[in-house]
């Protein structure tokens, strides 16, 4: 069968996104892993799918795919493009988009100068939410890694990420440490692993080993949890500029009892069709 499919970006973080709300499909992990591949498929760091909702009061379900072939909970420059698509398809007319995830409810909003605004909920630090074997909610946990004590955040967006602060994200070890974080036996979900460096109370350069995908231009979720990391730990404040390689992204977190809110853009690369086999 030909699948009609939308290649989006959020930053350099790249998606198929399939609109399953008209068309019918079950992609198997290998054909997303095949799809996912940049060589011998059409390359992406995760595969968007909208479906409708369950719950009545949401507008879509959004499911998220890694590379690797595995369901994730959430993804947040894949939440922008999301919002995008379904007005671009004109699934929706609404600029306000309520969305179901397997991390929670998501609210889009798709400004009019074309940014989109996610509320991205509350992060949340109890180990247990990620799941982090750990001996209690506080800020820093000792992890050790090939030898070496790291100190990290450990932070759910939905999804797990672990955030450590660098010096310099130019020569932070990603792709030494970043596997190895990722596959710690102490996270049994696996994590996504952030190299967050503090330029100013306003301002942290990051790059994201991501869970699944490898290391991405931009992570949504990962800004959002180091940003959440950052203000716990009395190293920042919000608003916060958040320099990935991919460009930016402005997060807010102004109080502990809000959601993070997350507004950055969300781009159309071609439209396509694919058989699958
Ligand atoms: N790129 C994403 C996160 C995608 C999911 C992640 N790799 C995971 O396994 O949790 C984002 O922008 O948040």
């Amino acid at each position: 069968m030909l699948l009609h499919f939308t290649k989006m970006h959020g930053l350099g973080n790249d998606f198929m996104v399939v609109d399953l709300v008209t068309q019918r499909a079950k992609l198997l992990d290998e054909q997303i892993r095949q799809l996912a591949d940049r060589r011998f498929g059409i390359g992406f760091d995760q595969l968007l799918i909208v479906e409708p909702p369950r719950d009545p009061d949401m507008d879509f379900r959004y499911r998220i795919y890694n590379a690797d072939g595995s369901e994730v909970e959430n993804c947040g420059n894949g939440a922008r493009c999301f919002a995008r698509f379904v007005r671009d398809q004109r699934l929706t007319h609404k600029h306000e988009i309520h969305v179901e995830t397997a991390g929670g409810p998501l609210v889009l909003h798709v400004q009019h100068d074309g940014l989109v605004r996610v509320d991205m909920g509350k992060p949340r630090f109890n180990p247990a939410t990620l799941p982090f074997e750990a001996p209690g909610d506080q800020p820093l946990h000792a992890l050790e890694v090939a030898g070496e004590t790291l100190h990290i955040g450990a932070i759910s967006m939905g999804n797990p990420h672990a955030v450590l602060q660098v010096d310099d994200v130019a020569t932070a070890p990603v792709e030494r440490l970043g596997p190895l974080i990722e596959a710690h036996p102490r996270f049994a979900k696996r994590v996504n692993v952030g190299f967050m460096q503090v330029v100013s109370p306003s301002e942290i350069r990051l790059r994201v080993f991501e869970r699944g995908s490898g290391e991405t231009l931009a992570c949504g979720t990962g800004a959002c949890a180091a940003v959440a990391s950052g203000i716990r730990q009395g190293l920042l404040k919000s608003p916060v500029t958040v320099h990935l390689p991919g460009g930016q992204l402005s997060i807010e977190w102004p109080d502990p009892e809000a959601s993070l809110v997350m507004v950055g853009p969300a781009t159309r690369v071609f439209d396509g069709r694919v058989a699958l086999t």
